[in-house]
């Protein structure tokens, strides 16, 4: 495993600046978590799944919000134009027609009341953390790392090409109705992560700035794996469901 605390020492060139990022991607991303193996394997409960859908939900609600805070601290107007796309994307037009509302059709999918699933109240603590953690960094360090912390969506048409094959082919229940959030997603997340990419490259014009954006990609892909370490703890062998947390109806 490769540590990457000074990975811009000396400093680097763009390209080199571009081949970092995506090792940490290669090294760091949830599709290394056994969690997401577990999935794509089939063996896990309609349970663990319901519990993912869930505490998912939690990330894919903040994430408007997060992009209206790097909106608010850009003042380039051709950024500001380019990065709203990502609002409409889960909002939609009306709140209810977008990504959000696609994700909470994945959770019914699976037999979750939507009520359950908007309200967050089952989420996993572990879960709520990490997502306002995502939240503040976004709002509190500098729009640059923000938009670094944005790039695990460079890997994420990688993960939804291995998950949604697998899901259809391996759970019954599963229907391509329930998967149509990522129907859209790999190419959101292409033409958002070729702009976020070209702004890092671009931006990160000293070797202090290159290792921000590489530490923000590190903590980033930390958010992703933490939310997957808590499910596996709470809904897998160990099975260590927090109180108050979702509880699968069926057994494992
Ligand atoms: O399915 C996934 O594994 C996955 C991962 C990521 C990601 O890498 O952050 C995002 C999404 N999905 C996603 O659907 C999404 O809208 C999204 C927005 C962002 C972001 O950081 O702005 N990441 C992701």
């Amino acid at each position: 495993m490769k540590d990457f605390h000074d990975a811009a020492k000396g400093g680097l060139s763009a390209s080199q600046l571009e081949t970092v990022l995506r090792e940490v991607g290669a090294e760091r991303y949830h599709n290394r978590h056994p969690y997401h193996h577990r999935m794509v394997a089939g063996t896990l409960s309609k349970g663990e799944l319901q519990a993912w859908a869930l505490n998912r939900y939690c990330y894919q609600a903040v994430i408007p919000r997060k992009d209206a805070s790097v909106l608010a601290r850009a003042e380039d107007p051709a950024f500001r134009a380019e990065w709203r796309k990502r609002i409409e994307d889960h909002d939609g037009e009306d709140g209810w027609s977008g990504g959000i509302a696609r994700w909470l059709k994945l959770a019914t999918g699976l037999g979750l009341p939507a009520d359950m699933v908007k309200s967050q109240r089952l989420a996993l603590p572990a879960t709520r953390f990490a997502v306002g953690a995502y939240l503040n960094f976004c709002a509190q360090r500098p729009l640059l790392e923000a938009v670094a912390s944005s790039l695990t969506e460079l890997f994420s048409p990688v993960i939804i090409g291995e998950r949604v094959p697998a899901m259809l082919a391996k759970y019954d229940y599963v229907t391509k109705e329930t998967l149509a959030y990522f129907d859209k997603r790999p190419e959101q997340a292409s033409r958002d992560s070729d702009f976020a990419l070209a702004y890092v490259l671009q931006h990160a014009d000293t070797t202090e700035r290159q290792q921000s954006v590489i530490d923000a990609l590190v903590f980033k892909c930390d958010v992703l794996w933490a939310m997957l370490d808590a499910l596996m703890h709470a809904y897998g062998e160990a099975g260590h469901i927090p109180p108050g947390a979702f509880r699968p109806e069926e057994g494992r």
